[in-house]
């Protein structure tokens, strides 16, 4: 029987960029990165108010590239802060839309992913999904325990592309991604190095909100008691320090920019500065990678460097110089988001699997009761 075609739009709202795809099935007909200048995002308040540029950006480019967007069969976003949930694809529904406009559990870019692909689906009245959003929660009970009895431990992280690449290097290896032990690290504007033991992340640093290696515009963990100072020394609102933390932060926080490959040029004229906090990075995600072994306990079958800072050569010699005496090191640089997220709409097209409903039943509860 002959198969039927499914042209699938995808949409990808990054930190630094929004990515999109159109897919005739399986294949991709046309790939655009839309890279955003900081200070163009820096004059929105919040990633909600992005929403109308990023859409029209989108729908622009689409236009410009010959797109009939009446041939669409589905759209899908990549998914956003909303309730822990189990990784898969969700039809997106009201509750979705309503805690991705607030930001159930933060701000971040991928929240637009859902709202954008469902603006464009309603208009042409055919379905939106979203596909492994950020917070797939698969972490082991031990994992949450963060030391401090108020806040559990989150999965936060770049669950899409971590799952996809690992599924690319178990194939690479002829085995299935369930027999494996990888250590995965994903390094675009955030960066979060994720432990998969045998096909679920059981650990990964939430690469939002203040934990693990600094990144292009994210500080990753910073001095908690420097911080509350910082906090309450009347100097600053509470957004301008969230801001200080995630878009502000790393990079951009010592250098004035999200680009490494702009901190590459100017280490090449001689920039000392830049070349310290570029080491610093690399020193960061190698000391992560060292702590991710540990909860392996030194059985890895390979650590997996991936995302859009694993096309920098000198970046990728930096971290593998300190970590390949663990395992050895696999390059995947940029990311299998698009193709993830068609995948993912194929499957339910096809009646291969069922589109999963995301409510508050789906919500994965807290596993430390609190005691006071
Ligand atoms: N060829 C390259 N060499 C070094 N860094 C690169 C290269 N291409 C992209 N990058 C960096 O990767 C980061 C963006 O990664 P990406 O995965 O596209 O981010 P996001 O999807 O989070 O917006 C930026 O800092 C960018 O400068
Ligand atoms: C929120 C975790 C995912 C993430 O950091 O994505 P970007 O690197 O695209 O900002």
């Amino acid at each position: 029987m002959e198969q039927k075609e499914f042209r699938i739009l995808t949409i990808n709202p990054g930190s630094t960029s929004t990515k999109i795809g159109v897919f005739d099935n399986e294949h991709i007909i046309l790939e655009e990165t839309i890279r955003h200048d900081q200070d163009v995002l820096n004059k929105y308040e919040s990633i909600i108010d992005q929403y109308p540029f990023r859409k029209n950006m989108i729908l622009e480019t689409l236009d410009e590239k010959g797109i009939n967007l009446s041939k669409l069969s589905a759209v899908v976003g990549r998914g956003g802060l909303l309730r822990p949930i189990e990784g898969g694809t969700y039809s997106v529904n009201e509750v979705m839309l309503e805690d991705l406009r607030k930001g159930y559990a933060g701000q971040h870019a991928s929240n637009l992913g859902g709202i954008i692909a469902n603006e464009i689906a309603s208009q042409l009245n055919i379905d939106a999904y979203i596909v492994d959003p950020v917070v797939v929660d698969e972490l082991e009970p031990i994992a949450k325990i963060s030391g401090f009895a108020d806040f559990e431990r989150k999965s936060i992280f770049h669950a899409l592309n971590q799952k996809a690449v690992a599924r690319r290097v178990a194939e690479d290896f002829q085995k299935n991604y369930e027999d494996l032990n990888l250590i995965v690290v994903h390094m675009g504007g955030g960066i979060t190095v994720g432990v998969h033991r045998y096909g679920r992340v059981i650990d990964v640093n939430n690469g939002l909100h203040g934990e693990g290696p600094f990144s292009p515009e994210r500080a990753g963990t910073v001095p908690a008691g420097d911080l509350v100072a910082m906090c309450f020394s009347g100097e600053f609102f509470a957004d301008e320090i969230m801001k200080k933390i995630v878009g502000q932060g790393g990079l951009v926080g010592y250098l004035g920019t999200n680009d490494a490959v702009e901190v590459e040029n100017r280490i090449a004229k001689g920039d000392e500065t830049a070349e310290l906090v570029y080491d610093a990075m690399a020193y960061q995600v190698a000391k992560e990678i060292g702590a991710a072994s540990a909860v392996l306990a030194g059985k890895i079958d390979a650590i997996v460097l991936t995302g859009g800072l694993a096309y920098g050569k000198q970046f990728v010699k930096k971290i593998s110089d300190r970590v390949e005496w663990m395992a050895d090191v696999i390059v995947k640089p940029g990311e299998n988001e698009l193709q993830a997220l068609a995948e993912g709409a194929l499957r339910v097209l096809r009646n291969e699997e069922e589109a999963k409903e995301y409510g508050v039943s789906t919500e994965k509860q807290s596993i430390v009761s609190k005691t006071h």
